[in-house]
């Protein structure tokens, strides 16, 4: 286990760059194997996801060329073949994107073996969704002692899907089991993430049929055969946001080059409310703590267009310097609010609730679930011994102790690779003091 040493106390300032978003990438390698032609993904970033994905790809026969300095992925699917279950099982807790390799691996093998999945611990994450999914496709799912299998011994069927929440993992289940089934697919309830939008570019470029309306409808027509693509990623808008957020709460200045305004919109204006500043140019944005007094916000996570889960963990740290109560409510994930403990033992004030508050009720109201956080600002932050609980959370204790007076030490912090592309030099490019120990 890797750790930082870090001395607080010195704004972010500089710039850095960002590429392709993790919530992306993974799926697009993955729309590869549904083709039967090479295809190559651009602005790839050099992150654990990207290798646990092109590692189980690979075990599926598919040749994986990498050019990580330049961001380029190259993926031939031509010879897929089934893996040895003992392989997979290898891959079993690294991350959650096994599962969306249904579909691809149904039309191309007519079975696929899933291992147990990893990602964030932040709420149970149930797949109960896929799983009903792929069975109204017409898949035969059987759970095993360790992952699940699934086959298709009648093929695979267009069917009608109406989702009971917009799950972002659940409409690309659909999107990539629907392209090649035979006849047309409706989902209702569909997330419409602009990581979706890129999935659906990627499948339009490889010849599939979709249509999407503008309520939340998404239509697929299956076709027989599709090719393959080339596509350049779009960025990572959780990395800019994280790195926004690092600005403020270090009262520093740091431009994002690739940060895109289209994808953040709802996250600039928040970052507005709160005080922070902004400059908005062709090839990234600036963000800068004004120099004065940071606002208290009332705010609320929700799927696109709302304001995502993923901004939330890093932004409550800038929170923890905003004059009077914040209040933030996450709608998204049940238990997304465990990072703040060690915030806490930072000197921080954050009450967590079980009730819903400062918006609509929602589905964790009336529960067992701590997903409503008021916290209560300014309150300078002194040096901890922190262990990173998640990916967003690691980040989050990241800033902290950046912005804190002291020295602290961050532990277990190789999960904060899993979705930030070299964290360690671009902190190093932005002036941070710290050591690997
Ligand atoms: C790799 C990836 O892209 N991860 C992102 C993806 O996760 P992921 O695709 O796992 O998230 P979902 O949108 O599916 O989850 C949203 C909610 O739906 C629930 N649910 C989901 C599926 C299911 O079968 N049953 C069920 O109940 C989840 O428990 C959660 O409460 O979208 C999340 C929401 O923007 C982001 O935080 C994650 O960073
Ligand atoms: C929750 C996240 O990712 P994953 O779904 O991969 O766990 C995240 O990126 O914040």
């Amino acid at each position: 286990m890797s750790h930082l040493r870090v001395h607080g106390g010195t704004p972010l300032a500089g710039e850095i760059t960002v590429r392709g978003a993790k919530n992306f990438v993974s799926k697009a390698m993955v729309a590869a194997v549904l083709g039967e032609e090479p295809s190559e993904l651009r602005n790839v970033p050099e992150i654990r996801d990207v290798n646990v994905v092109a590692g189980l790809l690979k075990l599926h026969g598919v040749q994986v060329e990498r050019d990580v300095a330049g961001g380029v992925v190259r993926l031939n699917p031509r010879f897929v073949e089934t893996a040895h279950k003992a392989d997979i099982d290898t891959h079993a807790g690294a991350s959650r994107i096994p599962i969306l390799l249904c579909g691809p691996l149904l039309h191309r093998l007519g079975e696929a073996f899933i291992p147990d999945l990893g990602g964030c611990r932040i709420g149970d994450r149930p797949i109960d969704y896929h799983l009903e999914i792929l069975r109204q496709f017409g898949a035969q799912v059987d759970k095993l002692d360790a992952g699940i299998l699934i086959t298709a011994p009648r093929g695979l069927h267009g069917t009608k899907v109406d989702l009971p929440y917009p799950s972002v993992g659940a409409t690309e289940q659909l999107l990539l089991t629907a392209v090649r089934s035979h006849g047309v697919t409706e989902l209702r309830n569909a997330a419409i993430e602009p990581e979706i939008m890129d999935l659906i570019a990627v499948l339009q470029r490889m010849g599939a049929i979709i249509s999407v309306d503008t309520d939340r409808v998404i239509r697929v027509e299956g076709v027989d055969h599709l090719g393959g693509y080339t596509h350049t990623a779009l960025p990572d808008r959780i990395e800019a946001a994280s790195w926004a957020s690092a600005a403020l709460a270090t009262e520093g200045d740091v431009y994002v080059r690739g940060a895109r305004q289209a994808d953040m919109m709802t996250f600039l204006n928040t970052f507005r409310k709160v005080g922070g500043t902004f400059d908005i140019d062709d090839d990234g944005i600036r963000f800068r703590h004004p120099g004065t007094p940071l606002r208290s916000i009332v705010l609320e996570t929700d799927v696109h267009p709302g304001f995502m889960t993923d901004w939330q963990q890093p932004l409550v740290v800038a929170l923890t310097q905003a004059t009077g109560l914040s209040i933030v409510h996450e709608t998204v994930y049940e238990n997304r609010f465990g990072f703040t403990e060690a915030l806490r033992q930072m000197g921080s004030t954050i009450q967590v609730y079980r009730e819903c508050l400062g918006g609509l009720e929602c589905r964790f109201g009336q529960r067992n679930f701590f997903h409503s956080a008021v916290i209560s600002g300014p309150t300078p932050l002194r040096a901890a011994d922190i262990e990173v609980p998640d990916l967003r959370g690691g980040f989050s204790h990241l800033i902290a102790a950046l912005a804190a007076v002291g020295t602290s030490d961050v532990r277990g912090i190789e999960l904060i690779n899993r979705g930030y592309e070299n964290f360690t030099g671009k902190l190093e490019a932005l002036g941070a003091k710290f050591e690997t120990v």
